[in-house]
């Protein structure tokens, strides 16, 4: 694996001393602006903005900003082992594409551009419930490479278990369950461009093409799609699944389970109680509260708290590679990319993908060799100052 990020490294050098400018910038500041140029406004602010006032937003950036790393000289850092394993999921380094739905917004082949790219690098994807292609199209593309399911909770139970049996038969290994968005935050860049993602691209393939959802419509997606996107939207919105109702996803999913969009202590621990098996420290990208805490600010305490029963991940302003040494070091036992591999995919679809993982999995790979860090299981809050 060494050789894969290292040779990418050394490309990317080559061309430079030769002369030749990457296609697509290896900054993901620089991606996002020359998106923003190359994507529609709709889609652009769909996928760039945050709840209200974007608070949330900057202060992920900001807690990152405000964590150093202190490096190390003479450590022999040379030879460098990147590669874990989480929940029975070989990973070539502790990072994996975060669930970003409706990507056919972004680029034609969406989704199926994304698993290509991940399979290509045996990075895992999260694939959204709120997904343009279909489990089984996904997971055709992703082919032998590694994949979890995100759900989004629909309160019909067959609707649901029909789902999650779709999902495992395709191959995904592990479920993420998401419960921070039990309705869509205050969005006011879209709710002023009057832009809802659903209606727009293909819509929502997952229930769309799921016999237990269309046996609920009095007309078929094909016939009312606006139809069926509202009676989706309200089947996965509302407060009426609680804790109390995690044994029925035990009931369905045989693998590891994993709760997307924990923030508080107690709701770590809670998880933990529940039988979990991890939880992703995440405010969903500042996509939800406005004025909530930066997601990094309490990833400490939740991995003190629980890291030694469950595994905990994290995403929410992940950006480059010393980003990722920090979370590391700070608890998480991987990363979640967001909104960096989101505009890869605008600018160049399957290779865009592509290019911006390994531009993160090579700026990782040097960072963790210059701050003299040989692996991932290394990392403690001892290689950081605030
Ligand atoms: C356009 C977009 C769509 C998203 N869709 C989903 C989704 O369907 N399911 C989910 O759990 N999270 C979704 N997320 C949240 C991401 O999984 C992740 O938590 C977030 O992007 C992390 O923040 P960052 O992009 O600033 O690093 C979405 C994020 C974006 C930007
Ligand atoms: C009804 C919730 C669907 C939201 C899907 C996309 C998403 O998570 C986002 O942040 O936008």
């Amino acid at each position: 694996m060494a050789e894969r990020f290292g040779s990418y490294q050394s490309e990317i050098y080559l061309q430079g001393f030769g002369g030749t400018k990457p296609e697509f910038s290896t900054d993901a500041t620089r991606l996002e602006s020359s998106a923003e140029a190359l994507m529609e406004p709709g889609p652009f602010s769909y996928v760039a903005s945050g709840a209200g006032s974007g608070s949330t937003v900057r202060a992920n950036r900001e807690a990152f900003d405000r964590w150093k790393l202190v490096p190390r000289m003479l450590t022999d850092s040379t030879d460098r082992d990147l590669s874990t394993s989480l929940l029975g999921t070989p990973m070539p380094a502790p990072v994996l594409l975060a669930p970003v739905g409706v990507q056919s917004i972004v680029h034609p082949e969406a989704e199926l551009a994304t698993a290509r790219a991940a399979a290509e690098l045996g990075v895992p994807m999260v694939l959204s419930t709120a997904s343009s292609k279909t489990i089984e199209e996904v997971a055709a593309a992703n082919g032998a490479g590694p994949r979890w399911f995100q759900l989004y909770w629909p309160n019909d139970p067959d609707v649901t278990a029909s789902i999650l049996s779709r999902a495992k038969k395709a191959g995904y290994t592990t479920l993420v369950v998401t419960l921070d968005t039990w309705t869509l935050g205050w969005r006011p860049c879209d709710l002023d461009q009057a832009y809802l993602p659903f209606l727009e691209g293909e819509g929502v393939a997952i229930p769309f093409s799921d016999p237990a959802f269309r046996a609920l419509l009095d007309k078929t997606p094909e016939e009312d799609s606006a139809a069926a996107i509202l009676r989706w939207i309200f089947m996965v919105t509302g407060t009426d699944r609680t804790w109390r109702q995690l044994p029925f996803l035990r009931e369905h999913w045989d693998g590891p389970i994993v709760l997307k969009g924990i923030q508080h202590v107690d709701d770590a621990r809670r998880a933990a109680d529940a039988g979990m098996d991890g939880v992703i420290v995440s405010n969903h990208g500042g996509r939800q509260v406005d004025g909530a805490v930066a997601a990094l600010d309490v990833l400490p305490e939740i991995a003190t708290a629980v890291g030694d029963r469950i595994e905990v991940l994290f995403d929410s302003g992940v950006r480059t590679g010393s980003d990722v040494l920090k979370a590391l070091a700070l608890g998480a036992s991987a990363v979640l990319l967001g909104r960096p591999y989101v505009y890869g995919l605008a600018h160049g679809g399957e290779a865009g993908v592509r290019h911006v993982l390994r531009c993160l999995l090579a700026d990782f790979d040097i960072s963790m060799g210059l701050s003299g860090n040989r692996s991932v299981g290394q990392l403690s809050p001892s290689v950081l100052r605030r």
